[in-house]
């Protein structure tokens, strides 16, 4: 089997496993009421963007190969590299949604009756399951040899990052005030000691 088609499978077995963690969360969030949110024009462009370049994008090129021009022959170590970096964003994943649990939701929005979640995973990083769509969009990038399908998960999920995290950060500084606020102080946002 070619490295570019072992890529290509770990690929959607990354994607089958992120959605089967996240689907009874989604199933739950829709019945769970939402007393403010965030959401809006902003946000859905921000959302429409990652999803491109987390789904469509990859998607495309393991279904047809498109774009052809941007495909090299990938080294073994980088699809081992993938491989790793997949199995850590699903466990990373599986460690946050636990954690939310009720509170999870796919964008922004404050329920009723919403805790705080700062322990387990959000014990020492206040946006764990950043950490693990940055994992996912890492081993994309490794996993799929295309300049265009490989990188596109990198650009589409930091633009919803960067734009999105002051305003979730502001959001639940309004909710949880003074504890928010301490709780940020004791915290990174992504990596333990470093972001
Ligand atoms: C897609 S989840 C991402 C959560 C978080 N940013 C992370 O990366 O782990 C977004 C929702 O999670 C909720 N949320 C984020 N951090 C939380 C926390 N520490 N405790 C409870 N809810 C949280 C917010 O209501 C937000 O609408």
């Amino acid at each position: 089997m070619s490295l570019v088609l072992l890529g290509q499978i770990a690929w959607v077995l990354m994607v089958v496993g992120w959605y089967v963690i996240r689907f009874p969360f989604e199933r739950r969030a829709k019945r769970a009421r939402v007393s403010a949110t965030r959401r809006g024009l902003a946000e859905t462009l921000r959302m429409a963007i990652s999803f491109t370049g987390l789904g469509v994008l990859p998607g495309l090129f393991v279904a047809t190969g498109f774009p052809r021009f941007a495909t090299y022959e990938p080294i073994a170590l980088q699809a081992g590299l993938g491989l790793l970096a997949a199995l850590l964003a699903l466990v990373l994943f599986r460690l946050t949604h636990k954690a939310l649990g009720k509170m999870w939701s796919v964008s922004l929005d404050i329920r009723d009756k919403h805790k705080l979640v700062t322990s387990g995973i959000y014990k020492r990083v206040r946006h764990p399951m950043y950490t693990a769509f940055w994992t996912m969009a890492l081993a994309q990038a490794l996993l799929l040899p295309n300049w265009i399908a490989g990188l596109s998960g990198l650009v589409g999920f930091g633009t919803l990052f960067f734009l999105r995290i002051g305003p979730e950060e502001a959001m639940m500084e309004e909710t949880f005030g003074e504890d928010y606020r301490a709780y940020k102080e004791r915290t990174a946002r992504i990596i333990p000691g470093v972001y």
